[in-house]
C-alpha cells in the first residue's frame, strides 16, 4: 500500500534473517547458531520522505515503517539455505526484471550483522533482520504487480494498492 504522503515509493528486495535464539553481544563465530531460518522481504521505502529525513538528520520511521511497508515471505528453515552468503535474489515489476543480485555482494556478512546489531540491541527469538538490497531499486505505482524470489527457494508476489483512508 502506497501511503498518502509519498510520491516516490521504492521496492528493495532483501534476504531476511530470522533469529531463533536471542542474545546480547553475540560473537561472529557463534552468530549462525542464533539463526532459525530466513525469509524473503521487501523493504518498501518512501524515498522522498527518507531523503527529507536524511537532510534534516531525522529518523526514517515514516519512510520505512508505515503500514504494509515490509511484505515477508513464508518462513524458510535454515537447512534450506546452507550458504546464505551466496544466494541470488531477484525482483520483477510487471514482469520486468528490476533487481537481481547475490548475497555474496553484501558489504557485511550475516555473522557480522548479527554480532554488530546485538552489541547495541538484544536480539530475541523471532526477530527479523533485513540485510540490505542489491542495485536496481525503482519506484512503484498503484496496480503494479511485484514478484520476487530467492532463486531455487521461494517466490512471492504482491499488488501495489493506494492508501484509501
Ligand atoms: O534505504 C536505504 O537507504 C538503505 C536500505 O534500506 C538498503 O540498502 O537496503
Ligand atoms: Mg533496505
Amino acid at each position: 500500500m502506497v501511503p498518502l504522503y509519498t510520491n516516490n515509493l521504492h521496492h528493495e528486495v532483501e534476504l531476511g534473517v530470522v533469529i531463533g535464539k536471542g542474545g546480547t553481544s553475540i560473537p561472529q563465530a557463534a552468530a549462525m547458531e542464533h539463526v532459525a531460518g530466513y525469509a524473503l522481504c521487501l523493504d518498501m521505502t518512501a524515498r522522498d520522505i527518507q531523503d527529507e529525513c536524511k537532510s534534516k538528520g531525522l529518523p526514517w520511521t515514516l519512510a520505512k515503517a508505515f503500514n504494509t511497508s515490509c511484505p515477508v515471505s513464508e518462513f524458510i528453515p535454515k537447512e534450506r539455505i546452507p550458504d546464505p552468503g551466496s544466494v541470488n535474489l531477484w525482483l520483477k515489476v510487471n514482469d520486468k526484471l528490476r533487481q537481481s543480485g547475490c548475497t555474496s555482494q553484501m558489504i557485511f556478512s550475516i555473522p557480522y550483522l548479527i554480532s554488530y546489531i546485538s552489541d547495541f540491541i538484544t536480539l530475541e527469538e523471532g526477530d527479523l533482520i533485513l540485510t540490505g538490497t542489491p542495485k536496481g531499486v525503482s519506484a512503484v505505482q498503484e496496480h503494479d504487480e511485484l514478484q520476487a524470489g530467492i532463486e531455487d527457494v521461494v517466490t512471492m508476489s504482491f499488488r501495489v494498492d493506494r492508501q484509501d483512508y
